[in-house]
């Protein structure tokens, strides 16, 4: 269990899985976990569970050592700015899931503070994120803090900062297009004679056995493939008409207009 004391600001969809996965993993203590919102009545579940929850996010920083932003991009600097006089770089680490806003941006608001841009994604609240991590100013001691305290919630790669926009889209976002891919799929399973529930339990165990295949053999996508289609069997027809309309095509324009969508705005 982690002895640090960590304030999540900002309990928005992101802020409260982190404070869920924390909790779940036994990485901290519920009462040195303090979540901030300015209204409170949707963190009713994380106070139960001994979560401290707070409004006031200098009061939060004061007794905590690690301050993770979940704030959205477009008022983490106005809201930053706010606390700014209550981080202490000698005392705390900063660590930012904010989407497309830099290392040097941040900096620019709380200069010299130890900082780490982390990118996980809403399966953190079950211990199932991938969290890409890149740092500044951050001492050994403080990054192995940082990268234990991700990988008691999932898996962590430790990145390039040019690299964390393209983290973003793939394990952040990835999540809801993973989901669009399952849905998609109960459809289908419903249309040819399952009923819904039964049809998402077949679709969400069959990706996260593809999944596994991949994670646990380290295999390549395509070499599983080979195995599930037969010749001449009903794989390869339904795949060659998934590809016709254009399947694996608008995956991957989709990841790349979402790409643009940061950088570009
Ligand atoms: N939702 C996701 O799957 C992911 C989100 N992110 C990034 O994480 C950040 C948060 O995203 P979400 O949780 O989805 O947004 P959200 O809108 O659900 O959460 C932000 C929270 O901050 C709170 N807030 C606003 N001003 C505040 C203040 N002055 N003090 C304390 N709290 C305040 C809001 O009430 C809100 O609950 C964003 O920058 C997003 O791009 C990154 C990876 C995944
Ligand atoms: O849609 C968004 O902008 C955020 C970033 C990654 C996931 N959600």
């Amino acid at each position: 269990m982690s002895a640090k004391k960590i304030a999540i600001i900002g309990g928005g969809n992101l802020g409260s899985a982190i404070a869920q996965g924390l909790v779940k993993s036994g990485f901290s203590n519920p009462a040195d976990i303090t979540v901030t919102k300015r209204n409170t009545s949707t963190l009713a579940d994380l106070k139960a569970a001994g979560v401290q929850i707070e409004t006031d996010n200098a009061k939060a920083i004061r007794q905590s050592e690690v301050i993770v932003v979940a704030l959205k991009p477009y008022n983490v600097r106005e809201v930053l700015q706010q606390f700014r006089e209550e981080l202490d770089p000698a005392r705390h680490i900063l660590i930012s899931v904010v989407t497309g806003v830099s290392i040097a941006d941040l900096l620019h608001i709380v200069p010299d503070m130890p900082l780490v841009r982390a990118m996980p994604n809403t399966a953190i609240a079950i211990q199932e994120s991938i969290t890409c991590i890149c740092a500044t100013n951050t001492t050994d001691e403080q990054i192995r803090y940082v990268k234990t305290m991700f990988d008691q919630l999932g898996a962590t790669v430790s990145i390039d900062e040019k690299l964390m926009d393209a983290a973003t889209v793939l394990g952040a976002c990835g999540i809801a297009f993973a989901l669009r891919f399952i849905r998609a799929n109960i459809q289908g399973g419903i249309e040819i004679g399952f009923d819904v529930r039964t049809a998402s339990l077949i679709a969400a165990q069959t990706v996260k056995g593809a999944a596994e295949l991949l994670i646990r053999e380290n295999r390549h996508p395509e070499e599983e493939i080979d195995k599930v289609t037969t010749p001449k069997g009903c794989t390869i027809a339904g795949l060659n008409e998934m590809e016709h309309q254009g399947f694996s095509s608008s995956l991957i324009k989709g990841i790349s207009t979402s790409y643009n969508k940061i950088v570009k705005g």
